[in-house]
């Protein structure tokens, strides 16, 4: 992205390559969502669905919370202007086209073809629940409380609670105690419903995990991991005869895409990897650039980038993924699985942490074994 949008109720940057983290940034209100936050969270997600440099999005909260749900503001002036209309069934409609807008911008949540991890700390109340049904993958910090607040408001929650999470959550029982009574829950019962998938102790650690898993992703194939989170929703949403259908016509031309060589390449790397012996040989000249954040035994870390001096405009560009030596604390550098090197002549064991860089000559002469 050559610069990230403006927005006054969210915040927005670049953590790592094609990850963009969203900030709900009303932290004096505790990210309370008002109609400038649901309008501008809509036309956010929009912009990234069409956005090629994003390709997995962290959807998190500035300041105390994730969200507290409704600005309760914004709730009573809306309600205050459906009384002013007299006839019953414009007071209706005027209601229902205020849902809808509602509905549309956290749908928008849910229809972005980029993966959605959130990372919710503090408090995830009422629509903030709402919001974290529309995204893809759920954690959590350890503080956090929540509570599926709008029965104590006198309301069926309607954009995405109870549309969308009967779908995810494994534990119908408790979810609809939860649901009828409104009371707060932790972590523990979050995760037992399977609203949450991770938990962490602090938000920093909360943000630090959700934007590496981010990073993971975004080194995929665009095309299958898009291609995954188009399939998943739909299958959400319709029959299994239908899915099977849905899956066949999109395969159909999917499966034309160069990533799938590419795809094996990386598999037939992996399997060198085991010997420890492979050697490689690049028909590209390469300047690769590396710095690591990663543990022993971690079998795949990023942050691995660099340029490709063969391409047409000389964009930086990933190269790689870094994979943990499962024996030693070194890294073994394999080639990136979407970029077409068909051979490299360097593998090389780094020390953990260590920055450096390589430059693969032409050499051509080896094909892959
Ligand atoms: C079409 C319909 C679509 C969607 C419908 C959704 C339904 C819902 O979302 S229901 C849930 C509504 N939310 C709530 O009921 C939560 C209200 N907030 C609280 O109960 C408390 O703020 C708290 C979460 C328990 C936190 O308490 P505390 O730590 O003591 O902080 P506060 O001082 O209360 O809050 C700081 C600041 O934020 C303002 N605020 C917090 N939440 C909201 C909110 N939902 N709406 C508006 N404002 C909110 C709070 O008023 C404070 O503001 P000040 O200006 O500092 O007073």
């Amino acid at each position: 992205m050559s610069s990230l949008p403006r927005y006054e109720t969210l915040k927005l940057r670049q953590p790592k390559p094609h990850v963009t983290l969203v900030e709900l940034n009303r932290p004096t209100k505790l990210n309370a969502m008002n109609l400038q936050l649901f309008d501008e969270l809509k036309t956010c997600f929009e912009q990234l669905n069409i956005e090629k440099e994003c390709r997995v999005i962290v959807l998190a909260g500035s300041g105390r919370a994730f969200s507290t749900g409704i600005d309760i503001e914004y709730l009573s002036t809306a309600a205050a202007e459906s009384v002013e209309i007299d006839d019953i069934a414009r007071k209706a409609l005027h209601v229902r086209s205020m849902i809808e807008r509602t509905q549309e911008s956290l749908r928008a949540v849910d229809k972005c073809e980029k993966p959605v991890i959130a990372a919710i700390h503090g408090y995830c109340i009422g629509a903030g629940v709402d919001l974290a049904a529309c995204c893809d993958i759920r954690y959590s910090a350890r503080d956090t409380t929540f509570s599926i607040k709008e029965v104590d408001i006198g309301l069926a929650a309607d954009v995405g609670t109870l549309q969308i999470l009967p779908k995810l959550i494994t534990n119908h029982s408790l979810f609809h105690e939860l649901v009828f009574t409104s009371r707060t829950f932790d972590t523990n019962e979050a995760q037992q419903i399977g609203l949450i998938s991770h938990v962490f102790d602090t938000r920093e650690a909360l943000l630090n995990g959700a934007i590496s898993l981010a990073s993971v992703i975004a080194h995929k194939s665009p095309i299958a991991v898009q291609g995954s989170k188009i399939n998943l929703n739909y299958a959400r949403d319709h029959t299994v005869d239908d899915n099977f259908t849905f899956v066949r016509t999109w395969n159909s031309a999917m499966l034309l895409s160069e990533d799938i060589v590419k795809g094996l390449m990386a598999t037939s790397v992996s399997k060198e990897k085991k010997t420890n012996l492979a050697h490689y040989t690049a028909n590209k000249h390469i300047i690769v650039t590396t710095f690591l954040s990663t543990s022993k035994n971690t079998s795949v870390a990023h942050g691995y980038s660099g340029y490709d001096v063969d391409s047409q405009n000389l964009n930086r560009t990933e190269l790689g993924e870094l994979s943990a030596h499962p024996d030693e604390d070194e890294v073994l550098i394999l080639p990136y699985s979407t970029l077409l090197i068909t051979n490299i002549t360097t593998q090389q064991l780094v020390p953990l942490g260590r920055r450096i860089e390589i430059e693969l000559e032409q050499c051509v002469d080896q094909d892959l074994p």
